[in-house]
Parts: structure tokens; sequence; C-alpha cells
């Protein structure tokens, strides 16, 4: 697994990470999320040897990783790598090359990824001549090129509309799967309960969260969703009970024990139809928002 240990870096004087620890595990897909700003890119760049920390170490399977640059290491940074005004297979080809494959191997695994991602008759196209979903795909196969062994993408959503979101977690999800650990970054929320495996939120520099989407909502599932045949309002002055959300005869809360849960049912159920009592199982995203507030 990939691993940061107490990571620290800052500007002109301004601390923009602060002791940052997590770890990327194989075989899983590892969302990094934070507002703009929190420090995600500057993370990124120091894992991809790009950027000094002041302070801290990355590590890969318990190895320190001491050289500045991570030729084993695939990334599609931010600020996209590829220009748009040359055709496709030849920047691929170039940039294999540059990872020392030979030029024939590099067409090769050009032509293999384009036609996994369902753009070979697409090669001898311009890169601005592709729709936005199709060139974040060749995106992604340059930072593939190489067979990494980790795989930093920062922001491989942004920009693409539903269908490609779904093309490109296929082919995360895929890697991931692969047993190469992947962190990717995104500010699309909503896209985390279907994708990540595991979830790093990072507010201020500081790292808020680090674990795997399902600890996350264990220890967030104390909510129960409760539907009466009448008004619910009288949930707001029973011991135990918060309520979190209430709208007529619909309430979220949380409760307190099971005990509080055991006896509001019963006295819901004496005061009339009770048509939902269920758990109520948060989206990540929600859990980001409590989070982070
Ligand atoms: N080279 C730099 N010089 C000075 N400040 C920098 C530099 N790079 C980043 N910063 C600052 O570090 C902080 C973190 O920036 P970073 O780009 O890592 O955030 P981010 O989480 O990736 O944000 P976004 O979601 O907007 O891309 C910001 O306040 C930014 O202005």
């Amino acid at each position: 697994m990939l691993e940061l240990h107490q990571i620290s870096r800052s500007f002109s004087g301004t601390k923009v990470l602060d002791e940052v620890s997590f770890a990327v595990p194989r075989g899983a897909l590892t969302g990094f999320v934070g507002a703009n700003g929190a420090g995600k890119t500057t993370t990124m760049r120091i894992i991809m040897g790009l950027l000094s920390a002041n302070s801290g170490h990355v590590s890969l399977d318990g190895k320190t990783l001491s050289t500045p640059t991570r030729p084993s290491f695939g990334y599609m940074p931010e600020e996209r790598g590829l220009y748009p005004k040359q055709p496709i297979i030849d920047q691929l080809i170039y940039l294999g090359q540059l990872h020392s494959l030979s030029r024939a191997t590099a067409r090769e695994r050009a032509m293999e990824l384009l036609s996994r991602f369902g753009l070979e008759h697409r090669a001898k196209s311009k890169l601005e001549s592709l729709s936005l979903g199709n060139q974040q795909r060749v995106q992604v196969a340059a930072a593939l090129l190489h067979e990494p062994d980790v795989l930093v993408l920062d922001e491989p959503f942004s920009g693409l509309d539903p269908l490609a979101v779904d093309a490109m977690s296929s082919i995360l999800a895929d890697y991931a799967a692969r047993g190469v650990p992947v962190l990717f970054s995104s500010h699309q929320l909503d896209l985390l309960d279907t994708l990540v495996d595991h979830l790093v939120i990072i507010q201020d520099g500081k790292i808020r969260a680090n674990a795997s989407a399902q600890d996350l909502r264990a220890a967030h599932t104390s909510r129960y969703q409760l539907s009466l045949g009448a008004d619910a309002g009288w949930l707001r002055t029973e011991p135990g009970v918060e309520v979190i959300d209430l709208s007529g005869s619909n309430a979220l809360v949380s409760f307190a024990t099971v005990a509080d849960s055991q006896r509001v049912l019963a006295h819901a159920l004496s005061r009339g139809n009770v048509t939902e009592f269920a758990v109520h199982r948060p989206a990540l995203a929600d859990i980001y928002r409590e989070i982070i507030a």
C-alpha cells in the first residue's frame, strides 16, 4: 500500500499541509475530497515527488520513497499534460518512450489502451477534436501507458457527463481490482457512494477522516427514518431522541440507546400507524458534510 507519514508543507510561511498521514490500500479505490484549497493537489504532487515536503515521508509497501521522481507511478495532473493540437497516438508513443518503452512497445500499449477506452479509431486525431470526456480518457491512458504500480489522478471526473463518468469509473475500478493503489480527488460527492471503497477527507491541510466507506457508514448509522400516520412533532420532546430533520409525519432521528429506539417505536405504535421505522443508511456525501461542518 501507499502511505503518507506526517507530511507537512508550507508556502511562504503559511502551512498548507499539517502532518498529513493516510494510506491508499491496494485493491481499493480511494477518494480524496476536500474544499477548494484544502491541499489535495499539493498532497498529490508530494506523493509524485514533484514537490518536496518540509517534513514527513511517503512509502510504498513499507519502503520509504527517496528518489525525487516516481517513474513507476502514473499521474494525471490537474493541469492535464497532453497537447491539444497534436495527434493522440504520437503523444502517447512519445510519453511511452519517456518511460523507457521502445517505440514499438509504446505504440502497442497505446493502441491497446485506446481500444480498451473505445477510442482506437481516433488514434490519429488531434486531442482537441475529441469531446471532453474522451480527452479525459486519453489523459488517463497517458497515465497508464507504462503500467504504473500506483495511480494518482487529480479530478479525473471533472467536466464529464454521466455516461463518461460511468466509463471513467469502470476504468479506475478495473485498475484498483488489479491491486494497484488508486487515489483520485473529486468535488463530485454524489460519486462517492457508488465508487469509493476508501475515503480520505482533508480540511485546511489536516486529515479529518481516513477510513473504509464501510467503517465510515457504520460509525454514522445511528439514524432512523420514521414515517408515522400523523404529525411526528411529539418526537422533539421525547427523552433520548435527537431530531435531525422533521417534516409533518416524517422524521430523521438518532437515539441515545437501542432501548430508546424500542421505547419510541412502542410509543409511536400506541399513537397510530407507523409506516416506516428503518435504519437510515447515510450517503458518504452527508458524512463528508457532517465531518467538515
Ligand atoms: N506553489 C504554490 N505557492 C503558494 N501557494 C500554493 C502553491 N501551491 C498551492 N498553494 C496553496 O496551497 C493551498 C492548497 O492548494 P491545493 O492546490 O493543494 O488545494 P486543492 O485542495 O487541490 O484545491 P482545489 O480543489 O481548488 O484544486 C492553497 O491555499 C493554495 O493557494
